[in-house]
């Protein structure tokens, strides 16, 4: 008989929590989840999965402009935020079901409430009750990290934009990452006036910067205003219920939503980690090993808490391996190098590998092979918006550092080739395979 209530238990249900408590319980250790929000987590719930849908809804618009020329008349086109708004959750809802019924059929213990820990093999219930486990596993994510100033209360951050009453008019996005480039061309798609605010000049910085200007001129090319090197002073919420922005230069712009994407940070706020001596650094994040151990031998942490690279694939497999380490007797590390990801603006843009410019810093001499290419799909596109592939290559070895591309379903086509990098082939291997026409992925093999 063990001396505790589980074998192990998991705080948050989330993309590396829901693994690495199935996979343990798979491999016959007694398991329970504590969740204070919905199963499934940021992913499911408000983040990938949501946002992925609201993409498509929003490519309607550019697709349906398009529709005339292909033959088709559409009358009474008209676009309804809340349907599309509800339809997105209606189907989080039917994931949420999904992810609850993988953990009941693990025979997963889930307690819809908050955890903290209280000691290194005691885990404190909002409801105040005390459960005991053999190891811990936190996996509770990170959370929009808000700036300061004045009036913020006002603003929003991608928590709330996916149950908004209405669909904003007019709509500033601060910051230059993922979400917000994200957000500004899923509401320019769907027709509200978007302004990007930014710090710096520089937009999603680990993505090379060659790829990031033409998204940069596509963008603006579709309408999305961008203030560069700028920061919001205040904001003030008027008697109409505009949002009046001051940007500290004297000429303040008036809104109905400020979305502030400016980073995530690791929930480890009132967590009790100092009840087990679970050391963080200076961001709170949860410091561990590659094995995903904590300062404290019986805690694991995971996911989006640790600030490795906080995307769902990674999440998922650190929780993974940790389950097979602790659980399985098959001790695994995750293999970080070569991670694919790319941006769901419109076009999307994606990544593997090495930028041209961390590559030459690196390597020294290196080759770069590319195409600009305007892709079939935009013929009746009114801006003649062109897809730009690229490929570095070592010039030793002849092997491929990185791929970039932007362009119409350019995240699905960067997996495949993601293989392709991480399996160390070289710009030969892609020279040699015969191209698949008309397609815009033969643009890779004819790369010059
Ligand atoms: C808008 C948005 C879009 C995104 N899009 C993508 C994308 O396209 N591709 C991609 O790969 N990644 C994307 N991400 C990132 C991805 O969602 C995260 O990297 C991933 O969800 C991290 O998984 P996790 O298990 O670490 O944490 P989470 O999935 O956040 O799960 C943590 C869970 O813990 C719960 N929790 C927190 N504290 C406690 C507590 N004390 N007790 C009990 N439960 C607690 C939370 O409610 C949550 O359910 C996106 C994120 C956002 C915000
Ligand atoms: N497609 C995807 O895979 C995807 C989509 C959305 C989110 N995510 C994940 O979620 C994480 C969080 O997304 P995000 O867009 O919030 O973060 P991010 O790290 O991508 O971007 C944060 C941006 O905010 C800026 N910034 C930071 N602090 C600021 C401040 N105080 N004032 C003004 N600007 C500031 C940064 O310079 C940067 O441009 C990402 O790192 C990513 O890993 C992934």
């Amino acid at each position: 008989m063990s001396d505790f209530d589980y074998d192990l238990f998991v705080m948050g249900a989330g993309s590396g929590g829901v693994r690495a408590a199935r996979i343990s319980a798979s491999h016959g250790a007694k398991v329970a989840v504590a969740e204070e929000h919905r199963v499934g987590g940021t992913c499911v719930i408000r983040g990938c999965v949501p946002k992925k849908m609201l993409v498509y809804g929003s490519m309607f618009a550019e697709e349906l402009g398009h529709a005339e020329n292909y033959g088709w008349d559409i009358e009474g086109k008209s676009f309804d935020w809340k349907r599309l708004r509800d339809f997105v959750n209606n189907d989080v809802d039917r994931l949420e079901g999904l992810y609850e019924k993988t953990l009941q059929s693990h025979e997963v213990d889930l307690f819809a409430e908050r955890a903290s820990i209280a000691g290194p093999n005691t885990v404190k219930l909002a409801s105040g009750r005390e459960v005991t486990a053999k190891k811990i596993l936190i996996a509770v994510g990170a959370w929009p990290a808000m700036p300061d100033f004045p009036g913020v209360e006002h603003c929003i951050s991608s928590n709330e934009v996916f149950h908004l009453e209405e669909k904003p008019n007019c709509l500033m996005v601060v910051g230059g990452g993922y979400i917000a480039m994200e957000f500004a061309g899923i509401f320019n798609a769907l027709g509200s006036e978007v302004t990007v605010v930014n710090r710096t000049d520089r937009i999603l910085r680990s993505y090379d910067e060659q790829i990031v200007d033409r998204m940069l001129h596509i963008a603006m090319g579709r309408g999305i205003n961008f203030k560069m090197h700028s920061k919001i002073a205040k904001v003030e919420k008027t008697d109409d219920g505009c949002l009046l922005v001051d940007l500290g230069d004297s000429n303040p712009l008036r809104v109905n939503q400020v979305l502030i994407a400016t980073g995530r940070k690791p929930k480890t706020d009132g967590l009790g980690l100092e009840n087990a001596g679970v050391a963080m650094d200076e961001k709170g994040a949860i410091k561990v090993d590659e094995y995903n151990r904590t300062s404290c031998q019986s805690i694991y942490a995971v996911g989006d808490v640790t600030d490795r690279v906080q995307l769902t694939p990674v999440a998922i497999r650190e929780g993974h391996a940790f389950a097979d380490t602790v659980f399985g007797n098959n001790p695994r590390t995750v293999d970080y190098d070569h991670i694919p990801s790319a941006v769901f603006t419109q076009p999307p843009l994606a990544g593997v590998g090495l930028t041209e410019r961390d590559a030459k810093n690196q390597y020294g001499n290196v080759k770069v092979y590319s195409s600009d290419f305007r892709p079939m799909k935009n013929m009746f596109n009114p801006h003649a918006e062109r897809g730009h592939y690229k490929m570095i290559v070592d010039e030793a070895s002849e092997k491929i550092l990185g791929i970039h591309m932007i362009g119409p379903e350019s995240p699905e086509i960067l997996q495949v080739a993601a293989v392709a990098v991480k399996a160390g082939l070289t710009k030969q291997a892609f020279d040699d395979t015969m191209a698949l026409h008309p397609s815009m992925a033969e643009e890779l093999v004819l790369l010059k």
